[in-house]
């Protein structure tokens, strides 16, 4: 039996992974969730799950659960994600908080050798060394839940890394794939939040039409599987169905497809190495597709991705600051403050005003994504 700590478990990865957990009482339980302010949608989870540890944002919402459930223990912020993530009794965390706000947790759980479900990608952007670095230091698996990464990580299984030719990422499009710049300059956040493919929560959906989600995949993956940016290659494939590959020297090519369900990729890191059904997850059927459509990316009509290859490329300090002038300058337009595209003249002002800094550390982290946040609410006065 496995004890799961979950952060972000009223959003749509929380959600689906305490779908996963229900689904095979024994084999996992939850020890403790964690969510930001959604009461109305934790409440019932939290009654039905029993965790030993509920994490809660809000000092109002912490006394709303504690008089709910007085036998249950409830914290706060980012302490309290700590102390639920690195628990004596803790086997498995699942980060799926959206932001740069997940890092501290995932690092003191590495600390703690707990084995890791990541599918809150920010902390890899932010802060891929200092990640990468511990879970090498404190030997402890970094299991990707990401479907491009899980499909990445299934590819790779038990062949030699210095067999990789490339890593090769799918992308939707997203919600705008088929709209010109010009289009692009008259577009709401209702259309932007219509994704083809996967429902999601609303920053990744909007990443997902500005590109910029395969841009922090793309970091994602160098950090993940230890491959030069120059070795990844992103690539259009409308119908989400092949989740992404590897082309080794010899010319194969290894993918992973299937429906677009994040359950998949949820339940293959929570059991990994083994395998359980997952009997309500529609199957493949490739007569029903009969055609599947692949289109080079152009970098200038998804600028997005071309300024995270930039970033991860300079590294540093820059992947720090791309992440979070993204997160705020998303957080702007879904408030209605700001034009779709107005998302990549922010970051790359933000991306711009930054002298990078080699190998920060957390406290410096912190710190520029704070900066950086300011900085891109002040370009907006
Ligand atoms: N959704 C998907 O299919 C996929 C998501 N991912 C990644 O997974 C992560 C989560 O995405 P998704 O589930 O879509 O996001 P959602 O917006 O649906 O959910 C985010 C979760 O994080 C919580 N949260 C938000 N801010 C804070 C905070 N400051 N402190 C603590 N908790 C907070 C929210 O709580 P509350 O709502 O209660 O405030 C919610 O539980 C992201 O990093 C995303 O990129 C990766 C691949 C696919
Ligand atoms: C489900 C998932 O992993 C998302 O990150 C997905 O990749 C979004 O789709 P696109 O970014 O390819 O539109
Ligand atoms: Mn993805």
């Amino acid at each position: 039996m496995k004890q799961i700590t979950l952060l972000g478990a009223t959003g749509s990865i929380g959600i689906q992974t305490l779908e996963v957990i229900r689904l095979h009482p024994d084999h996992f339980s939850v020890y403790a969730l964690a969510f930001g302010k959604n009461i109305e949608k934790a409440l019932p989870l939290i009654k039905e799950f029993s965790p030993k540890i509920v994490v809660v944002q809000d000092k109002t919402i912490k006394k709303q659960v504690e008089s709910e459930f007085p036998d249950i223990q409830v914290l706060l912020g980012t302490e309290g994600m700590i102390a639920a993530s690195t628990a004596a009794d803790v086997d498995v965390l699942v980060n799926a908080v959206m932001g740069s706000v997940g890092l501290p947790a995932t690092l003191a759980a590495i600390e703690a050798q707990k084995v890791i479900a990541i599918a809150n990608k920010e902390t890899l952007v932010t802060a891929g060394h200092l990640v990468m670095e511990a879970a090498y230091r404190y030997n402890v698996d970094l299991l990707p839940v990401d479907s491009e990464h899980s499909a990445i990580f299934q590819s790779l299984n038990g062949e030699k890394p210095d067999t990789i030719e490339r890593l090769v990422l799918t992308a939707s499009g997203g919600s705008f794939r088929d709209k010109t710049r010009e289009e692009l300059k008259g577009v709401t956040v209702e259309d932007a939040l219509n994704h083809p493919n996967w429902s999601m929560g609303a920053k990744i959906t909007v990443d997902s039409a500005s590109m910029m989600n395969k841009g922090l995949e793309v970091i994602e993956a160098h950090w993940l599987f230890h491959i030069p940016y120059e070795q990844i290659d992103v690539i259009l494939h409308r119908e989400s169905v092949i989740h992404s590959m590897v082309e080794y020297k010899d010319r194969s090519v290894i993918a992973q497809l299937g429906t677009p369900d994040m359950k998949v990729p949820i339940q293959y890191a929570l059991t990994y190495p083994d395998r359980l059904d997952l009997s309500m997850t529609k199957r493949l059927n490739l007569e029903e597709i009969a055609t599947l459509h692949f289109q080079p990316m152009d970098y200038e009509r998804f600028r997005c991705l071309k300024l995270a290859y930039q970033a991860g490329k300079e590294g540093g300090s820059m992947t720090t600051v791309l992440n979070a002038a993204n997160e705020q300058a998303v957080e702007l337009f879904l408030n209605g403050k700001i034009s779709f595209l107005d998302i990549e003249t922010l970051i790359e002002q933000a991306l711009e005003s930054h002298q990078t800094i080699a190998k920060p550390d957390l406290e410096t982290i912190i710190a520029i994504d704070q900066e950086t946040r300011s900085q891109v609410c002040s370009y907006l006065k």
